[in-house]
């Protein structure tokens, strides 16, 4: 579902040598990827290609059949809304609003991710809720400004927003950063339930190794780029 090749990715023209250079990878419907690599390495300059936020500079990246390279800024704005739940390391949460609203927000751009989030549940305040119960989030807070919650509540709020409308893929850029070892392991564990639930392809960026073990692939950014095709 993922099918990269020979890509290459320039945050300037003018720069001697790639940010990210890729010969080849394919990643598969449903995998689960710990994706790793020293800081500087393009991680997040990698999941913003993925996500459809930058444009290679040159090669392929084809997501469910879509060719992300050849599409405008707007078409990949729709291909993300549509297809992509991104958990940022910050969780970028609108911290005027509740929970239940930031969740809804997750498929308010997309029509295809409303119709989805409405097999499980009447409306869509029905179906934020139901994730952000199934996320460990009791209804007491659904309401609350979010900028009141825990950190590890706001973790579960990002999550239940990526989560709603079961979009194919789901990338998630250090989402544990901020929790103990035991409430990090509880999270993925969540976070692997939602993703089985929808078939959902997991992409998990981590500085954290004690966490690879818990995937059934893993990425190291660095060895992936030295490989030739
Ligand atoms: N918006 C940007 N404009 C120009 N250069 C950038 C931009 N964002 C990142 N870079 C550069 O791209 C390179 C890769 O950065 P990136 O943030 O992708 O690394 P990372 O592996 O995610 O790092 P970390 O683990 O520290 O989060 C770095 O040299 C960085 O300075």
């Amino acid at each position: 579902m993922i099918n990269i090749k020979q890509l290459s990715f320039k945050w300037q023209k003018q720069q001697s040598n790639p940010t990210l250079a890729i010969a080849a990878l394919e990643i598969a419907k449903g995998e689960h990827v710990f994706l790793h690599g020293p800081s500087g390495c393009g991680k997040s300059t990698f999941l913003s290609l993925l996500a459809g936020i930058n444009r290679p500079t040159s090669g392929s990246l084809n997501i469910f059949g879509c060719e992300l390279s050849k599409l405008t800024n707007s078409k990949r704005d729709v291909f993300r809304a549509d297809h992509i739940g991104y958990i940022f390391q910050n969780f970028n949460l609108l911290p005027y609003l509740s929970p239940l609203e930031n969740v809804t927000l997750g498929c308010q751009f997309s029509k295809q991710r409303q119709k989805k989030a409405l097999v499980n549940s009447m409306t869509l305040n029905q179906e934020a809720a139901r994730l952000l119960n199934a996320l460990g989030l009791s209804e007491q807070f659904h309401l609350q400004n979010v900028a009141n919650l825990s950190i590890g509540q706001q973790q579960r709020v990002a999550a239940a927003r990526a989560f709603i409308g079961s979009p194919e893929l789901i990338i998630a850029d250090e989402p544990t950063s901020a929790l103990d070892t035991g409430n990090r392991q509880a999270f993925i564990k969540l976070l692997f339930e939602q993703a089985q639930a929808a078939n959902s392809t997991l992409i998990f960026v981590s500085h954290d190794e004690s966490l690879q073990p818990l995937f059934n692939r893993n990425i190291d950014l660095i060895a992936l780029q030295e490989q030739l095709s």
